[in-house]
């Protein structure tokens, strides 16, 4: 390429700057480094008392040295000059001078903003915004934006969208990377708005939603340091294969503070695998759940119908149907969950029972001695048979335990699912010792709420418990600063007290940071929810989420037209009205960065045929090929001629072969004839260059080309959901084919 000398100087000028702040980063390193040693040193001398302080710094030493580590790879990547003659660089993190002097300002950081939003028409003070392109340590090109017309004049040769469109048209890895030097204006305002309430990002496929979602957490960990820390951040997506597909973002982005989870790993100690069918998602899914648990739950507190004869040591005690009835009516009227109510259940029982063996052994002896009564007491208590009649009339439960029986038992559900068919009980009813399933655990985490702690006695010692109270209160009054005052003004729910989000947090170990104590503990209440792909959950898994987060704090990304679970929702209003109102606010993304225009406009083509409203997303660049589309006899010969054409158009990138559930096994094991272990199987294989997957496990996900295998089985014909297929056609970023023995679902050629 030809360079002016401008150019190059200019080029020189920022490779001597760039090298200053490398130098810059590895002295703060290897301070730390220092830092660190010096506190261990310590610790392993140090008196007890201040073992703890130096720990909390050794942790700080620890975390900030990881995030020094982690921001090394295009460390900057933009400088801004502005009207007052002031140059700006902006980079993953801030850097000062020892005396403090500013090198480089936080992506995060106010100051920053304009990078992202400075247009020509709105220059907000901003006359050149460059983009800085680094390959690890060097500095490769420089590309300008002018912004101000009395510059271009100067040096011409220097705009361009070229750092945009490297990035897109850069060759996949299987891992998401951040895109923190090239976000553009409606990704920004969506990534910066404020942190209270529910906003929802809707957008089609490619627009950046997920990157949006990853960096909005590291922007709110930042921006709101203080409220978010001890309450932590938590960002959900639909899979495992997801999740790992995204994790190197935030770290690269130096954040560490945020708790990622797919949706069935939110019950601690529970891995979940798919529901296997779309009938018994669906149902587990719907809101009437929560009422077939409670029924579920009310019929365990059972009544016996007849007297019970109980032996305590030899005598013969009563225990009759109207006393249980009125010990139930008593426990439930506590209000307290199964586990917890049940204490007063089993007291009353307890204390009757021990009455009537008074009575009983004083009429035997004649005379009245009670200075026993309490060896009686303990008679009662350990007799067998007063035990058995008591866990038969209320049992303590696990939510495992209760809910597995509910799944195994046709009869037992049936019993508290009346309006269910006959046909839906069959969709729940499995056998015994099943693997559980994403939409258990929001069955589960129901379940744990209605039934409480298991043993709400054995509480761990007050004393320690106190001073954890103490310090989780004064961690959620900081959180909940300013937080209650615009909640009011939204009408969200009940105002929040301190003690209250205290109360949720307080079971967990003083040294754990806010991501460890979340994922052991069930009942841990985030400060904020990221939610990516929100439009497959289902109703019960947004109670589970609605739970998390007392405050109502939520990002929640996605695109309706994506839809394809059964449980999923069809448009926000109905997703989000049981829980929020009308109290959300809806951002949209519209331009779409992955897939070029011809292969998008040939799935919006697609899906308006098959009658789904989708927001066609304006692609951001042409492509170099349209669809391809082969009419075959047969599929796999045709795969197999067709593979290394593919292979060779994308130059060594990522191939997907995406192919309806019953094909899998056949394509994997065709394809690995002969590719062997270049092939990888479902999303978590993405090491390897050719992986054969699902469209459901595609979701999110983007290649550089992509084989479709009979499309019109991906349009399901018993619903208007074309989300499969539309999907599948909206993942590859440079190439697609579509394989097909049958009919090509219409639209797709033009
Ligand atoms: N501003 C940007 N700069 C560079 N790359 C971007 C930008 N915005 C999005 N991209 C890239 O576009 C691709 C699509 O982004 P992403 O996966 O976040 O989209 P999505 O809206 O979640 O898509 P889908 O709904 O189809 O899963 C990614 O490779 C992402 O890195």
């Amino acid at each position: 390429m030809h360079h002016t000398s401008t150019a190059r100087n200019e080029l020189d000028h920022e490779r001597g700057y760039v090298a200053g702040l490398y130098q810059r980063l590895d002295e703060l390193r290897d301070e730390k480094r220092g830092q660190l040693a010096e506190v261990r040193r310590s610790l392993s001398a140090g008196s007890h008392q201040n073992r703890s302080e130096r720990d909390a710094f050794a942790t700080m030493y620890e975390d900030r040295l990881a995030q020094l580590n982690a921001v090394d790879d295009r460390l900057v990547f933009g400088r801004l000059d502005l009207d007052d003659g002031d140059e700006r660089y902006i980079g993953r993190i801030g850097l000062s001078t020892e005396d403090l002097q500013q090198l480089m300002v936080d992506w995060r950081a106010p100051e920053a903003g304009t990078f992202y939003q400075a247009t020509a028409f709105e220059r907000m003070g901003v006359r050149r915004r460059r983009h800085l392109i680094l390959s690890r340590r060097n500095v490769l090109a420089i590309e300008d934006d002018v912004l101000d017309a009395a510059l271009l004049t100067e040096d011409e040769s220097l705009q361009g969208e070229g750092a945009l469109l490297a990035a897109l048209n850069s060759k996949r890895t299987g891992q998401m990377s951040d895109i923190v030097g090239t976000i553009q204006a409606e990704q920004d305002r969506v990534i910066r708005a404020p942190l209270q309430g529910v906003v929802v990002v809707q957008g089609g496929p490619g627009t950046g939603k997920t990157a949006v979602a990853l960096h909005r957490a590291a922007y709110l960990l930042y921006t709101h340091r203080e409220r978010l820390k001890s309450a932590g951040v938590l960002l959900v997506g639909p899979t495992n294969a997801f999740m790992k597909y995204i994790e190197r973002v935030l770290p690269s982005l130096g954040e560490t503070g945020v708790v990622m989870a797919s949706i069935g790993s939110l019950m601690p100690g529970i891995t979940a695998i798919q529901e296997p069918t779309e009938e018994a998602a669906e149902i587990k899914g719907r809101l009437d759940m929560v009422e077939v648990l409670k029924r579920a739950l009310a019929n365990r507190q059972r009544v016996p119908d007849q007297d019970k004869r109980l032996n305590v040591e030899g005598t013969i005690l009563t225990l009759s149907p109207r006393q249980v009835r009125k010990a139930r009516d008593r426990a439930r009227s506590t209000g307290k969950p199964h586990n917890e109510a049940r204490v007063t259940f089993v007291k009353i029982l307890l204390r009757e029972l021990t009455e009537q063996l008074t009575e009983q052994l004083e009429e035997s002896s004649g005379a009245g001695n009670t200075a026993d009564r309490s060896y009686l007491a303990e008679d009662v208590r350990s007799s067998r048979d007063v035990r058995i009649a008591l866990n038969l009339a209320w049992m303590p439960l696990t939510p495992e335990k209760f809910i597995a029986e509910l799944l195994t038992k046709p009869g037992i559900l049936a019993a508290a699912a009346p309006g269910f068919s006959d046909a839906e009980v069959g969709h729940l009813t499995r056998p015994a010792g099943a693997l559980w399933t994403e939409a258990d655990v929001a069955l589960l985490d129901e379940a744990a709420e209605l039934l409480g702690d298991l043993d709400p006695s054995a509480g761990r010692d007050t004393a320690a418990r106190d001073q954890e109270r103490r310090r989780d209160l004064a961690n959620a009054e900081r959180t909940l600063e300013n937080v209650n005052e615009s909640l009011a003004d939204s009408g969200v729910d009940g105002v929040l007290t301190a003690e209250d989000l205290a109360d949720h947090n307080s079971v967990t170990e003083a040294r754990l940071n806010a991501a460890e104590r979340a994922s052991v503990d069930r009942t841990w209440a985030f400060g904020h929810i990221v939610v990516d792909e929100a439009q497959e959950l289902s109703p019960m898994q947004w109670r589970v989420l609605m739970r998390r987060c007392p405050l109502k704090s939520f990002t929640i990304v996605g695109d309706i037209a994506q839809t394809s679970s059964a449980a999923g929702s069809n448009s926000w209003q109905q997703a989000l009205e049981p829980f929020v109102g009308e109290r959300w606010q809806l951002e949209e993304l519209t331009v779409n960065y992955r897939t070029p225009a011809q292969i998008a406009e040939a799935a919006a083509r697609m899906a308006n045929a098959a009658g789904l409203v989708v927001s066609a997303p304006k692609a951001v660049r042409e492509g170099r090929w349209a669809p391809i589309v082969d009419r075959v006899p047969e599929l796999i010969p045709a795969l197999l001629q067709a593979l290394p054409e593919e292979l060779s158009a994308v130059e060594g990138g990522l191939l997907a072969v995406i192919a309806p559930e019953r094909l899998l096994a056949e394509v994997r094991s065709a394809l690995t004839g002969v590719y062997g272990r270049r092939i990888g199987f479902g999303a978590g294989s993405m090491g390897q260059d050719i992986v054969v997957t699902s469209p459901r496990e595609a979701k999110g996900l983007e290649f550089d080309g992509v084989v479709v295998l009979e499309p019109a089985e991906m349009l399901d014909p018993r619903s208007i959901r074309v989300g499969d297929l539309y999907v599948s056609m909206t993942r590859p970023t440079q190439r697609l084919r579509l394989i097909a023995t049958g009919e090509i679902p219409a639209g797709i050629e033009d």
